[in-house]
């Protein structure tokens, strides 16, 4: 009778003494909102640097306490696995050196005014900057401009030590103060979320969140915060228990924060790193003189058909990504955006393998990347995606076809479930309160396609012939 032994816990120590060796390199990053995708993509990256000795990462929650805790339990350490068609490839990744709740503003203070700290990425998802559409910071919010007094009261206080803002922007802002009156050199900040411009947005983000509480800061961020644009890009769902333990049984890691991400993995970045970097190049990044092509593939093909898919494919019944590719009905209408899409691109991005190999990235079934975990805040996600594609096609005289069935299944979706509505459920509410919702619904999204008369009748001709039962998911 064979005896199965209880996964041993992870931790640096039980590696060691297993024969392991795991290094801890010195903290030179600062990652805010360690989720999972920021250890799947940026952090793997470092690890694989031919320079990762040098590179240590401090993580912070975005909000939250939880990830911190499991991770700080076993010293950063954790289990990614690549998880293919045919198989999974794993490895502890050792270069996440230290986790903390996002409220622990101390740490994050003490780590940016570290002279060594170079660089500072950030994965808090598009709700997480709380930026109105210029891209200043929502002061109607009141969050924000909580956040706003306290950062004021830091600046009257001295030290900071007081202050509790809760958005990372904010937290993010009195660390930099910290680094400032320390007399610690410019440094690099790095936002690897899915937006376009990101560097930009952060860069105008942080300089309106300081115009508004310390103005001295603000023209020090000008100088000394450089904002590096990127386009990243690798499929990483959140996973749950059953697959924590599955990990478990098949490492002998008794690990409670593992990340599961598909193969592929895409980073090109745009901008100067004052105090220096990893050689991310040696892991297989690319730095480039103009981001906008690459970021505007990735967001409009791979982000794009995601949030067609989360609307149209849960309204047919499917649960995942790769059961609503395998739907001909939903493929289709992802080839035809991308028709749309691609016209709007310059060449020498390589389009007809990428369009291809997202399909196959799409169909891997041992990725399971549920429908409802892409579906939040599908609002900005069309305005930012979909949008700019069927603008420039009415511009040139186009139909923008492929646009027509994105936005369709949208307003379909938020009509059978108003509660879809994410972070823009009151706007969406007034909408759907309209005499004609739908159209309120477009107007929206886009005034100059509710404006556009074809267009619109379009959707409406589409609206009606999809199935009208509330999403699943
Ligand atoms: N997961 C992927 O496949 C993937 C791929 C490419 C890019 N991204 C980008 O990375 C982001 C994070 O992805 P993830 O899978 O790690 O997500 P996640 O849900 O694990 O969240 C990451 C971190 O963001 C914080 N956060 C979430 N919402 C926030 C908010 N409103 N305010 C403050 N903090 C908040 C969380 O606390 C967490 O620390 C995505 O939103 C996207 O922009 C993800
Ligand atoms: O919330 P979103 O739409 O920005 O992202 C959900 C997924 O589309 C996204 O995480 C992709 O898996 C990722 O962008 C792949 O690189």
């Amino acid at each position: 009778m064979s005896t199965v032994l209880p996964a041993a816990r992870l931790s640096r120590a039980a590696l060691r003494a297993a024969g392991h060796a795991v290094p801890a390199p010195p903290v030179r990053i600062v990652h805010l909102g360690i989720g999972a995708f920021a250890r799947s993509h940026q952090a793997a990256y470092t690890a694989h640097a031919a320079d990762a000795a040098g590179w240590g990462i401090a993580g912070f929650t975005g909000r939250g306490s939880g990830a911190a805790d499991r991770l700080a339990a076993q010293d950063g350490l954790y289990t990614l696995v690549e998880r293919g068609p045919a198989g999974d490839r794993t490895e502890i990744v050792p270069n996440l050196v230290a986790v903390y709740p996002g409220q622990r503003t101390d740490a994050l203070a003490a780590a940016l005014r570290a002279p060594g700290t170079a660089v500072v990425t950030i994965t808090i998802t598009e709700s997480g900057y709380r930026v109105r559409a210029d891209g200043g910071p929502d002061t109607d919010d009141p969050v924000v401009r909580a956040d706003i007094a306290a950062l004021r009261a830091a600046g009257a206080g001295g030290s900071g030590a007081g202050a509790r803002p809760v958005t990372p922007l904010a937290r993010l802002l009195l660390g930099l103060e910290a680094r400032r009156r320390a007399g610690a050199p410019p440094l690099a900040v790095v936002s690897c979320d899915n937006l376009p411009d990101n560097g930009g947005l952060l860069h105008r983000a942080l300089a309106g969140l300081a115009e508004e509480a310390a103005p001295d800061l603000a023209a020090w961020v000008d100088g000394a915060v450089s904002c590096v644009s990127t386009s990243v890009d690798r499929i990483t769902p959140r996973i749950g228990p059953h697959e924590v333990g599955e990990i478990a049984a098949a490492t002998g890691w008794n690990d409670a924060a593992p990340v599961v991400a598909e193969p592929f993995a895409d980073w090109t970045l745009c901008g100067d790193f004052p105090a220096g970097r990893p050689d991310w190049e040696s892991a297989g990044a690319r730095f480039v003189g103009d981001i906008g092509p690459y970021e505007a593939r990735k967001l409009w093909l791979l982000n794009g058909a995601h949030t067609l898919l989360a609307s149209l494919g849960s309204l047919r019944g499917h649960r995942t990504v790769a059961d609503a590719i395998a739907d001909p009905a939903c493929r289709a209408a992802v080839e035809r955006l991308w028709d749309d899409a691609v016209r709007h691109l310059p060449g020498g991005l390589g389009l007809p393998a990428y369009r291809r190999a997202l399909i196959e990235r799409f169909a891997n079934r041992r990725i399971e990347h549920p429908l409802a975990q892409i579906a939040d805040d599908a609002l900005t996600k069309l305005r930012l995606r979909v949008v700019p594609v069927a603008e420039r096609e009415r511009a040139r005289a186009r139909p923008a076809s492929g646009c027509v069935l994105p936005v369709a299944a949208w307003i379909a979706a938020v009509m059978a479930d108003p509660a879809a509505g994410g972070p823009a459920s009151a706007e969406i509410a007034r909408a759907l309160a309209a005499p004609s919702p739908p159209t309120a619904l477009l107007t929206l999204l886009s005034p100059a396609l509710a404006g556009d008369d074809d267009f619109r009748r379009r959707v409406e001709d589409a609206l009606r012939r999809l199935p009208a039962g509330r999403p699943h998911g």
